[in-house]
């Protein structure tokens, strides 16, 4: 329903106290029927047009149902080299799981705009809990055309206190029925690396920290001039990304070319794409690729990705296992919240937060 209110869209203050600071987000505007997009969403040209879309190629869709198979683990290792991308199949995360989760996203999304401004970063009791628009929109040029909730998980007793109760359940199920699978993807990856076991400290080091996001695009008046999300690389080991049936994510095809290529939905598969933690701790052999996210015109999207993290409190750099053969280090050791924190205080930039992690001589 409509919200029963009238803003200037004209008034960029008054776009930004609806969306903002009432907490009606992207969503509330679009639902209130604008015909077009207010100014402070207007893209530059350059983050906005993709010269090249390779309808030709795709990133690889593994079946994961022969766990064991050497071929199964060499796809996934390849994939983590050559892409950075791939989708999994038959992945044991029931779909029933995935369902209620997209299901509760709506519910949260659904909510009043006065209930969801409850967990924005200025009412939250906690900074755990967030709900927000954009990325950071008190430093981005132009805001993307996205709402969110994010969640760090702390613990169960938390989350039954602090996490709305409209997604709660389904959100920890999610998460915890995607754990095997985490684990497992990791170990085949860590084996190429020549970690061969991976002990308690490794496994925090790897695995230390999940943050789950749930992400609303809705419809946008003027697709072709926003973005839903900016390009980026994400800051994770790894993340494990649902999306509904809408399609609009796009990956870079080739490092330093305007070449973009289509995830494309696929019923019941899980999309996973290795982060910048990875990234360095494989000493860049495993990519952690630029992607972005287009705004829609005629359909709302969901997606619901499971950021696995270092732990804030980590140092992150390359696994003395990756330099043994006597390879030289391109990334230093670096605290995992500052580069997180350096990550979230700019607006997206495509692949320049890992410079933060770069040894420069
Ligand atoms: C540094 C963290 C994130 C927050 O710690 P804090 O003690 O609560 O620190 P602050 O409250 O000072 O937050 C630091 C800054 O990050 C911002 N921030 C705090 N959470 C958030 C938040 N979920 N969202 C967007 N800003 C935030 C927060 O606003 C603040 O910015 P500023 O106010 O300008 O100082 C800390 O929890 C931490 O190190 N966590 C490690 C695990 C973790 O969350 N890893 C990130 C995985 S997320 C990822 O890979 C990709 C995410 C992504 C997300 C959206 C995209 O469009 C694209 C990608
Ligand atoms: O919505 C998507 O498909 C991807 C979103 C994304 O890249 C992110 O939240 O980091
Ligand atoms: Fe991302």
């Amino acid at each position: 329903m409509a919200p029963a209110i009238s803003i200037s869209l004209n008034d960029s203050s008054d776009v930004t106290d609806f969306v903002i600071k009432q907490g009606h987000g992207v969503k509330g505007l679009s639902e209130m029927g604008i015909k077009s997009l207010p100014g402070q969403y207007i893209q530059p040209l350059e983050e906005r047009l993709m010269t090249r879309i390779e309808p030709q190629e795709s990133i690889p869709v593994i079946d994961m149902s022969k766990w064991d198979d050497a071929q199964v683990a060499n796809s996934i290792c390849d994939a983590a080299e050559k892409w950075g991308f791939f989708q999994v199949v038959n992945h044991g995360v029931p779909l029933q799981v995935l369902d209620d989760v997209k299901k509760a996203t709506y519910g949260f999304f659904g909510l009043p705009a006065a209930e969801k401004i409850k967990y924005s970063k200025e009412n939250s009791s906690s900074n755990n809990v967030r709900f927000g628009t954009s990325f950071t929109p008190q430093v981005e040029k132009a805001l993307e055309w996205k709402d969110y909730l994010s969640l760090f998980y702390v613990s169960d007793e938390e989350a039954a206190a602090l996490w709305p109760p409209v997604c709660k359940d389904q959100i920890l199920e999610y998460m915890k029925s995607s754990k095997f699978l985490i684990d497992h993807l990791l170990q085949v990856l860590m084996k190429r690396l020549n970690v061969n076991q991976i002990d308690e400290t490794k496994q925090s080091l790897l695995t230390g920290s999940v943050r789950t996001n749930i992400n609303y695009y809705p419809i946008c008046p003027n697709p072709e001039l926003t973005v839903g999300v900016g390009r980026h690389s994400d800051v994770s080991t790894l993340t494990v990304l649902l999306q509904d049936n809408v399609g609009g994510l796009y990956v870079r095809g080739k490092e330093g070319e305007d070449s973009w290529i289509h995830v494309p939905p696929i019923n019941g598969a899980i999309v996973i794409n290795i982060g910048d933690a990875l990234q360095i701790m494989s000493n860049g052999r495993y990519r952690s690729v630029e992607h972005r996210v287009t705004a829609n015109g005629s359909s709302n999207r969901i997606s619901v990705p499971i950021f696995v993290n270092p732990r804030p409190q980590d140092m992150i750099g390359p696994l003395p296992e990756t330099l043994a053969n006597g390879e030289k280090p391109i990334y230093k050791q670096v605290l995992y919240s500052d580069y997180v924190k350096h990550f979230f205080r700019k607006a997206h930039d495509g692949k320049n937060t890992v410079d933060f992690a770069k040894i420069t001589n």
